[in-house]
C-alpha cells in the first residue's frame, strides 16, 4: 500500500499547529451556557472577593492581643458589646478589651483582628471568658483573600470548568465571551457499513460503529456535532454529501476509505472540497497508519482508518489538537496522562510510533498499566481500556516494569 505524504506524529502535530485556528468570531455568552466553552478574553477583576473581612466560624470577633496568654485556668477576660448580623454591615468599632459575636460569614468590626471559636469561651452576662489564645488573622477571610482588583483571574485559551464559573459569579461577571463550539460533521463511508439501528443485519453488513464514537468523543472535546449518515463506496455519490456537509460544519471528518485500494476515495474528495487540499497522506504510526490530514480554505478536513479502534486512537491523537485549535485552548495541561509501570515487555519497530490499549491496575505497589491486545478492529477492546501508552518512534519496545505515561481516555 502506497501513501505519499508520510509523515510522523510529531510532523503531524506541528502541521496542525500550523494549519489551524479558530474559524469562527469570538461570541458573548451567559454564564449559565458558559460551562466547557474556551475563554476568548482574560478575564481582570474588578472588584474584590470578599469585598469586606469575614469570619469563617461561629465565635466572638476580638482583637487577638487581648487574648494572648489566656488558657483554661487562665482566662482572658472581654466585654460583649454587640452582635454582628449575617449579610449586614458590622458598624460598631471594636476596642481594646471587647468582644462582639458573630457568625460564619459574618463581616469583621473595623477595630478586630480575629475571632475565637464559641467553643473556647463562656459568656457571663455581658462578659466573655475566653479560654484560647488566637493570633491576629485566625478564623478571619481578609478582603481581597480570594481574588484582587486587577488581577488576571483566567487567561484567554481556558476550558471554563465550574470552579472557573463559581470565580466569574464571584466578580459579578454575568457573561464571557468565548469561542464558538465547532461543529464537527461526521461521515461514514463503505458499502458494508449499515446504521447502527439496523436491527437484522445481512451477511457482510456491520453496524457503523465508528460515526456514534466519534460523535460521543468530538462532543467530549467541546464541539457540536452533525451526522452525515454513511455513504457507499462511490465517487460521485460520496463527493455530493462530503460538499453538502462541509458547508455546514467547522470541521470535517470522514471514517473509512482511508487507505489506497481502488474503491478508497477520501483522498480525492478531500482535494476536491478545496486548496490547499492533502496534507498528510499516511502517519508513521500503528493502529491508524492510512490517517488522512486536510485543509480546505480555513477548515480541518481528517481522514480516519475505518477499523473502530483505529479511528478512536486517531481522533484523540489529531482530532483533539485540532478541535483545541479551533476553540482557541491554549496548548498546555490540555489532556490527562499518568505516570504507571508497565506489567509486560512490549516490542515495537523502530521509526514508528505505537499506541498501546491499556488497562489501569492499582496494586499494592502503585499504579500499573496492563496492555489490551488486539486487532484494530475489535472495538471491545478499546472499551476494556482505560487509556494508551505511545512507543516513540525512536524506541525498540518498552520493558516490564518500564515507567511511562498513559494517556487516560476521557
Ligand atoms: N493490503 C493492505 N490492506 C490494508 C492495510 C495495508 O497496509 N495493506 N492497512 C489496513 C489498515 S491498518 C487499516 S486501518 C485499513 C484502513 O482502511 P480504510 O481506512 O480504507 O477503511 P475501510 O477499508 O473502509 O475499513 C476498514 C475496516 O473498518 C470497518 N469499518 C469502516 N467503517 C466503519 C464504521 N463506520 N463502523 C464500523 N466499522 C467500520 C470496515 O468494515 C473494515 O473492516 O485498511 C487495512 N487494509
Ligand atoms: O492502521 Mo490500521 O489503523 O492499524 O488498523
Amino acid at each position: 500500500m502506497k501513501f505519499f505524504n508520510v509523515k510522523t506524529v510529531t510532523e503531524t502535530l506541528a502541521v496542525i499547529a500550523e494549519e489551524f485556528r479558530p474559524v469562527r468570531l469570538p461570541v458573548e455568552v451567559p454564564l449559565a451556557e458558559a460551562l466547557g466553552m474556551v475563554l476568548a478574553e482574560d478575564v481582570i477583576s474588578g472588584e474584590q472577593v470578599p469585598h469586606f473581612a469575614r469570619s469563617t466560624v461561629d465565635g466572638y470577633a476580638v482583637r487577638a492581643k487581648d487574648t494572648f496568654g489566656a488558657s483554661d485556668s487562665l482566662p482572658a477576660f472581654l466585654t460583649i458589646t454587640g452582635q454582628i448580623d449575617m449579610g449586614r454591615a458590622a458598624d460598631l468599632y471594636l476596642h481594646e478589651g471587647q468582644a462582639q459575636a458573630i457568625p460564619t460569614g459574618g463581616m469583621l468590626p473595623d477595630g478586630a483582628d480575629s475571632v475565637v471559636m464559641m467553643e473556647h469561651v463562656e459568656e457571663v452576662g455581658d462578659l466573655l471568658n475566653v479560654y484560647r489564645q488566637v493570633a491576629p488573622g485566625e478564623n478571619v477571610v481578609r478582603a481581597g483573600d480570594d481574588v484582587e482588583i486587577g488581577e488576571t483571574v483566567m487567561a484567554a485559551g481556558h476550558r471554563l470548568r465550574p470552579q472557573d464559573l463559581g470565580v466569574l459569579a464571584a466578580i459579578g461577571r454575568t457573561s464571557v465571551r468565548v469561542y464558538p463550539r465547532p461543529i464537527v460533521g461526521i461521515l461514514s463511508t463503505g458499502d458494508e457499513v449499515v446504521p447502527a439501528d439496523k436491527r437484522e443485519l445481512a451477511p457482510g453488513e456491520v453496524r457503523d460503529i465508528n460515526s456514534v464514537t466519534v460523535g460521543a468523543a468530538a462532543r467530549q472535546h467541546g464541539a457540536d456535532v452533525i451526522f452525515g449518515g454513511i455513504v457507499k463506496d462511490d465517487c460521485d455519490a460520496f463527493l455530493a454529501k462530503a460538499e453538502e456537509l462541509y458547508r455546514q460544519v467547522d470541521f470535517l471528518i470522514l471514517s473509512g476509505g482511508s487507505s489506497v485500494g481502488t474503491r478508497d476515495f477520501t483522498v480525492q474528495v478531500m482535494q476536491s472540497l478545496g486548496e490547499p487540499g492533502v496534507l498528510v497522506h499516511g502517519v508513521s504510526i500503528k493502529p491508524g497508519k492510512p490517517t488522512i490530514l486536510a485543509r480546505a480554505g480555513e477548515k480541518p478536513l481528517l481522514g480516519l482508518p475505518g477499523h473502530p479502534v483505529s479511528a478512536l486512537i486517531i481522533f484523540h491523537l489529531f482530532a483533539v489538537p485540532i478541535l483545541h485549535r479551533l476553540q482557541g485552548i491554549r496548548p498546555s495541561a490540555s489532556d490527562k496522562r499518568l505516570p504507571a509501570r508497565i506489567s509486560r515487555n512490549i516490542p515495537s519497530a523502530v521509526g514508528r510510533s505505537d499506541y498501546v490499549r491499556v488497562k489501569l491496575e492499582e496494586r499494592s505497589d502503585g499504579l500499573w498499566a496492563v496492555p489490551v491486545f488486539g486487532k484494530s478492529g475489535l472495538i471491545s477492546t478499546l472499551a476494556k481500556s482505560d487509556g494508551m501508552v505511545e512507543i516513540a518512534a525512536n524506541k525498540e519496545g518498552i520493558l516490564e516494569g518500564e515507567v511511562v505515561s498513559v494517556y487516560v481516555f476521557p
